[in-house]
Formats: structure tokens, sequence, C-alpha cells
């Protein structure tokens, strides 16, 4: 595939590929890995607050239930298509295998830009939606949460048009709602922690102190944002962020909670006062820092700028920032990248914990929440670590090593090939 197509389906497919014939799996494996197992195309009929009729279209692509029920975000964005939702999905079969959690992979997603619709627009929408797959979701069926541009409220939403459809009560067939609605303390923080957490046990691999290392975030949203707030209690400076208006820079170090602040009231980085310069957004992945964070979409890091790139470690809070292209020359520059199915598993892990939360009618303190989502990725972590030693790969090939064969070991012993 040329890099050109960045057909970010055909790169999941091409990266499952490599991790097979390392492992030297059996064909059926990857056979059986490398399209979904379900995809349904809906159309969302909306009526808008002008009186006109507007229809939309969105997906939810199933990909692989051999470990556990489908699991992963919705995402609401101009750019989604099916192959990018297809894609998403086939990241989140390995993304749980990864954290070792009982679910297989799924993701939905919107072609909408949500900012371009009012507030009961986006209700209507987002009911119609849940309306649409409810027929093929079900909290041990499939259970969608978060993505790009839904939050909490969407959930809600979901959830509450979801049992009316049904007749069921059934708040844990959603995760990342709010914590007054069934939400687990720790989810609104999980996938940002974890994208530093990460960061942290690979700087003490490569002995990089974090007490003053300079890190650069693209994308300030639910994830960077977060991931931000952490490494700034770990000592270490952001001193480059970015989202879709600009790229703000303060060599001293941003003050993130009042660009918290200000991005929760203007929607943007653009403009902050507390930054010393600002350039074009797609300036911040090559920043002269230690660590790199992107935290916005796909392929962001590919042959055009990877030679550029100077960070020691890449944490990818977004899924698929990297094309397989800038992994080869990053891994070839000795550049460590987290990969994404294991430095952004936080959002799903915590949100088992909502759904095991859910199913035993039950609560956790955040303190427990943070405890066993760092239990698990740190072991991630070490296990992925050893296995790339082991056979001289980067963290992505390992990672995808470690799930694949947990996924093949439950679709053999299902009988599936
Ligand atoms: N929310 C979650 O729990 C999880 C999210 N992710 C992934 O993390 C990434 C970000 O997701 P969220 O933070 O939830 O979304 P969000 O909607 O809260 O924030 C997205 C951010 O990216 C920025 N952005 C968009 N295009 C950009 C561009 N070209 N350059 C720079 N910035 C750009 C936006 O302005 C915004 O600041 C996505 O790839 C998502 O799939 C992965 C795991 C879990
Ligand atoms: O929280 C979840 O279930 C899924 C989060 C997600 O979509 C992702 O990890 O990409």
């Amino acid at each position: 595939m040329s890099e050109k197509t960045l057909n970010p389906f055909e790169i999941a497919q091409q990266q499952v590929k490599t991790a097979c014939d390392k492992l030297g799996t059996d064909p059926a494996v990857y056979e059986i890995l490398k399209n979904p197992k379900r995809v349904l195309e809906v159309s969302i009929p909306v009526k808008m607050d002008d009186g006109s009729t507007k229809s939309f279209i969105g997906y939810r692509s199933q990909h692989n239930d051999a470990v556990g029920p489908f699991k992963g975000g919705i995402r609401f964005h101009h750019d989604v298509t099916r192959d990018e939702v297809k894609a998403l999905s086939t990241w989140m079969t390995f993304k749980c295998g990864v954290v070792g959690i009982p679910y297989g992979g799924g993701k939905g997603g919107i072609t909408v830009d949500p900012s371009e619709l009012s507030k009961g627009e986006l209700e209507r929408l987002s009911r119609g939606f849940a309306r649409a797959i409810a027929p093929i979701i079900g909290e041990r069926i499939d259970i969608p949460a978060p993505d790009v541009n839904t939050n909490g409220q969407i959930m809600a939403w979901f959830v509450d048009e979801y049992e009316k459809t049904t007749g069921r009560f059934e708040p844990g067939v959603f995760t990342g709602k709010p914590v007054n609605f069934y939400g687990s303390l720790g989810r609104t923080e999980a996938t940002g922690y974890g994208v530093a957490i990460m960061a942290r046990d690979a700087a003490k691999r490569i002995g990089l102190p974090l007490e003053g290392a300079t890190v650069a975030i693209q994308g300030f949203g639910n994830v960077g944002s977060y991931a931000a707030k952490y490494m700034v209690e770990m000592g270490s400076k952001i001193t480059a962020v970015s989202d879709s208006s600009a790229c703000i820079i303060n060599e001293a170090g941003l003050d993130v909670a009042a660009l918290v602040e200000y991005v929760n009231k203007n929607k943007k980085v653009k403009g902050f006062p507390g930054a010393a310069k600002e350039v074009d957004r797609n300036e911040v992945l090559t920043m002269d820092v230690d660590i790199l964070m992107p935290c916005a979409l796909e392929n962001q890091i590919t042959s055009k700028n990877v030679n550029d790139i100077k960070a020691k470690i890449v944490s990818e809070g977004a899924n698929g920032p990297t094309t397989p292209e800038a992994d080869k020359v990053l891994f070839s520059k000795g550049i460590i990248v987290i990969p994404d199915i294991l430095a952004n598993a936080g959002g799903v892990t915590v949100s088992y914990f909502e759904w095991v939360q859910n199913l035993m009618r039950y609560t956790w303190s955040f303190d427990e929440v943070q405890e066993k989502q760092e239990k698990l990725m740190v072991k991630a972590f070490d296990d992925i670590w050893a296995l790339k030693e082991e056979h001289s790969v980067d963290m992505r090939t390992a990672a995808y090593m470690m799930s694949i064969k947990r996924i093949a070991d439950a679709m053999k012993l299902r009988g599936w090939y």
C-alpha cells in the first residue's frame, strides 16, 4: 500500500499481518482478523431547528468478539468514513487484548460536524443513532463509549433512548457516562492519565528524568488535556500544545490549569494569553522536546515529517497517529513509540471498570479506580517491553504479538479455526 492513500483500515490490516507473520500464527488467524465481523451503516433523519429534515450517515463496526462483547467509542466528526470506523474497531480488539480485559473490538461514528448543530439537533441526532444501532448492541453484546466530539451527556441520551427503545433497564450498555448517571469516577481522566503513566515508564527505561522534561501535545480535548495535567504533576514542562486552531508555545512551560479554563470558555487554544508564541498547528509534532504526545487524529506522523521528529519518546494518545512507514523510521532512529493500543488503553480499561460497577450496582472510589488502572497498564507495559527486547521489534509489533496470541487462543478454543 502506498502511503499516499493513508487508508486507516489498510494500515490496521498491515499492522495485524506484521504481528501474525512474526508470531507465525496459523493463516486462519489473519483470515479471521483482517475484516470486522459485522458493519452496520445507518441513515439518521433529523428534524432541524428550521423545520427541514436532514439525513446523516452513521456506522457501527463490530470487529471481533472471541474474548467478550464488542467494545469501543463513537465519534462525531465530518471526516468519519466506513473504513475509518472499521480501522478503529480493529484497533479496539487488540487494545482490549493488550490490557487483558474481557472484550472484543467495536467502534462507531457519524459523519457530521457537531459544532454546526444546535443542542436540540445534537440530541435528536444522538437519539436517532441510538435507535438505529439498538438491534445490534446491548450490555452483554456491544458496549459503545465516547470518542472524538462525544461526551457524557451524549452517552446519557444514548442510554435513555436505548432503554426506551428496548424497554429494558440497562445502564451498562454505554460507558463514559456522567458520574451522577451510572458513570465511574476516574473515566474522564483515564485516557490522558494512561498516556502520561506510559510515558513515565518509558522514560524510566531510557533513563530520562521526568523532572524538567519537555513535552509537546497535539490535541487538547479529553485525552490531551488530562495527559498534560498528569505530566505537570510528574514534574514535566508542557512547552507546546496544539488543537485544530493553532499551536501555542511557551518554553518556560504552559500553565495547564489556566489553559484548560481558557479552552472551556473559548473552545480553542488560539489566543491563550499565557503563550509566548503561536505557530501553525502542524509544527507541534516537530518541536525540540523530550516527549511527544499525539492526542488528536490518525495519520499525523508520516513519511513527510518523521525525519523532523526530535522527541525521544512518543506516547500515542490518539488512535493511529503514526503510519507504518513512519514507524520504521522512528524505530531505526531509536525513538521509543508507545503504541496507541497500549498508551491510550486507559480509557477502555476504566470503561470496563464502569461496566463492572454497573453490573454489580456498586461504586468504587476515584483512588481505587486509578490504582486498578495503573496496575493493569504497568503490567501490560512491562510484558510488552520484555517481548520487544526478546524479539528485537518495536513496541507496536510486540503489543500486537501479545494481544493476537490472546485472541487467537480464544478463537481456537471456540473452534473458529
Ligand atoms: N476519549 C477517550 O477516552 C479516548 C480517545 N482516544 C483517541 O484520542 C484522540 C482524541 O480523542 P478525544 O480527546 O476524546 O477527542 P476530543 O474531541 O475531546 O479532542 C480532540 C482534540 O483534537 C484536536 N484536533 C483535531 N484535529 C486536529 C489537528 N489536525 N491538529 C491538532 N489538533 C487537532 C481538537 O481541536 C481537540 O482539541 C482520538 O484519536 C481518539 O480516538 C483513544 C482512547 C480513548
Ligand atoms: O471507553 C471505551 O470503551 C472505548 C474508548 C475508545 O473508543 C478507544 O479506546 O479508542
